[in-house]
């Protein structure tokens, strides 16, 4: 998307494109239009991850608790943005058997139960098999260090989501 559209949305237009890049936190979007105009897309992931960065652990806490369980309920039930739709689709998550879905369920829960947030992980950068190793070996991280961790997974699914919106804006250019 060019930068000069970009810099020149309203603020409704800008959380109506850019709202969704962190799953279901428009507000980090509402917060970062303020520091237009932006050099390039890479200035706007900079002000997001750094917004991020200097919440409290309980705001980057509550960004993670925005994200739907990996196959879990709002997969099963066809709730799930778009955006996680479409990533969870790509990890093969849409396809696990029984025996995988309540597998997957009984880590996440274990995993909510051990940190109070749930496990996340960038859906598109890894498929079936990776996610399970991760979810099992991150289990043994200590709170803050797989607070981080999983926040860096964020800012991973967040830069392939601006990435999209570029991309797809390029090919109304075509
Ligand atoms: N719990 C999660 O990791 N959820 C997700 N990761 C993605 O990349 N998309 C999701 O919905």
């Amino acid at each position: 998307m060019d930068i000069n559209v970009v810099n020149s949305l309203t603020y409704e237009d800008f959380v109506q494109i850019f709202g969704s890049v962190v799953e279901k936190c428009p507000l980090i979007s509402a917060a970062v239009w303020s520091r237009r105009p932006f050099r390039d897309l890479a200035d706007i992931e900079t002000h997001i991850t750094e917004f991020i960065h200097n919440l409290p652990d309980s705001g980057k806490e509550g960004i993670l608790r925005c994200h739907p369980d990996l196959a879990g309920r709002d997969l099963q039930s066809g709730t799930l943005t778009r955006e996680s739709q479409e990533e969870q689709s790509q990890a093969g998550m849409d396809t696990l058997d029984s025996t995988e879905i309540l597998h997957m369920y009984r880590l996440n829960a274990q995993y909510k139960e051990r940190f109070g947030f749930p496990f996340v992980i960038c859906a598109r950068l890894n498929k079936k098999a990776e996610i399970l190793h991760q979810l099992s070996e991150r289990l043994t991280n200590d709170r803050a260090a797989e607070r981080e961790r999983a926040i860096e997974e964020v800012k991973k699914i967040c830069s392939l989501r601006l990435r999209n919106i570029v991309r797809c804006d390029i090919q109304t250019k075509l």
